[in-house]
């Protein structure tokens, strides 16, 4: 089988995250998630959170489907690196997402939130599509809907086709070659920290030299940013004019009226390049002069995270086959 669904970016200035519509149990109750390959919990909005922690998001209540049957004695709780997190109960029922079905799927109900996804009220929860080894259901961890879809699909692949403030496609078990130009470039990947872990091969600053150097980093479809070491990150900002690195809005700034260079990243003998417009992320507060860069330093989060920002200058393949590799296209 093959499923195919859109990512739509949650805020129509910048984007922050995209969600997908997912349904779940039976009759069909439809959310919109936010599909993470750097984390692997299925978790949504449900009935069993207080309404205090609800801000117009849509919930799951497993007693209203008649496919779903509670995980007796499991539960979950996870932290992400920002600091937001939730927590709660776990019931199996049926997903489905872009056609493809997933019965028995374990579906993470919170029953506590961060405040941070309350006030994100276009995220109904997270479909993490990380490596299973990084659930956090307890005492048994659970499968992430990829693992179990995997068996039933032509190919054990998923490809993110995120674009820049518009809509765009995750697919599963299927290549689509009208999504990218030229070849895919594949590299292997180490699975063993439970992210998709990959070697880019070096970088270069707008329309200067290539700096040959392996990278290790994670494609992270459910971060917004990319995050790479501080010499990489100070040469770009180098050639930002007024740019400084701020303590007091948490990485770097510039005069969003400042010009940007661009930045290529390199996968094996590929390069891709970030145009400078994705990498001028957002102003610090709304309608502020300053702006919020889409290029910061990896120093404070101890691994490079190659986010959506990088992400969206690429067809990317995440091929869960044995072993796993990743594939970078043009598009
Ligand atoms: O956690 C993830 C992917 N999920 C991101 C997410 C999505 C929705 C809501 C909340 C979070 N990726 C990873 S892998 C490793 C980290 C990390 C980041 C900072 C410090 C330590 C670890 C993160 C992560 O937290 N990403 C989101 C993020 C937040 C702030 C700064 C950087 C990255």
């Amino acid at each position: 089988g093959t499923g195919s669904a859109a990512a739509v970016p949650i805020n129509a200035d910048f984007d922050i995250a995209y969600v997908t519509p997912v349904t779940l149990g039976t009759p069909p109750q439809t959310l919109q998630l936010d599909f993470d390959s750097g984390s692997s919990d299925l978790w949504v909005f449900s009935s069993h959170l207080p309404t205090s922690q609800i801000r117009g998001q849509q919930i799951y209540a497993p007693n209203k489907s008649s496919t779903a049957k509670l995980l007796d004695g499991h539960s979950w709780s996870i932290t992400y690196g920002d600091g937001s997190g939730s927590r709660g109960n776990v019931y199996t029922d049926n997903v489905t997402v872009g056609g493809l079905t997933v019965g028995s799927q374990a579906i993470e109900c919170a029953q506590q939130v961060s405040s941070s996804f309350t006030t994100e009220d276009h995220i109904d929860g997270l479909v993490g599509l990380g490596f299973s080894t990084l659930n956090t259901v307890s005492p048994k961890s659970q499968l992430t809907f990829f693992d179990n879809a995997k068996s039933n699909l032509d190919s054990p692949v998923f490809t993110a086709d995120l674009k820049y403030k518009q809509a765009g496609t995750y697919d599963f078990g299927f290549i689509d070659e009208a999504k990218y130009t030229g070849e895919i470039t594949y590299v292997p990947v180490n699975s063993d920290p439970g992210y998709w872990t990959f070697p880019s091969s070096g970088y270069a600053v707008g329309s200067g030299n290539f700096t040959a150097s392996s990278i290790s980093g994670i494609a992270d479809t459910g971060t917004s940013l990319v995050y790479l070491p501080t010499a990489i990150v100070t040469a770009y900002y180098r050639q930002v004019q007024g740019a400084t690195n701020s303590r007091s809005y948490g990485g770097y700034v510039f005069p969003c009226a400042s010009t940007l260079p661009t930045f290529t990243f390199g996968v094996g003998a590929a390069r891709f390049t970030i145009p400078a417009a994705y990498l001028n992320y957002a102003p610090v507060t709304p309608g502020s002069a300053t702006c919020f860069g889409g290029l910061q330093s990896s120093s404070g989060v101890g691994i490079n995270i190659w986010g959506d920002v990088a992400l969206k200058a690429a067809f990317v393949v995440f091929n869960g086959g044995n072993p796993p590799t990743i594939g970078w296209a043009a598009k």
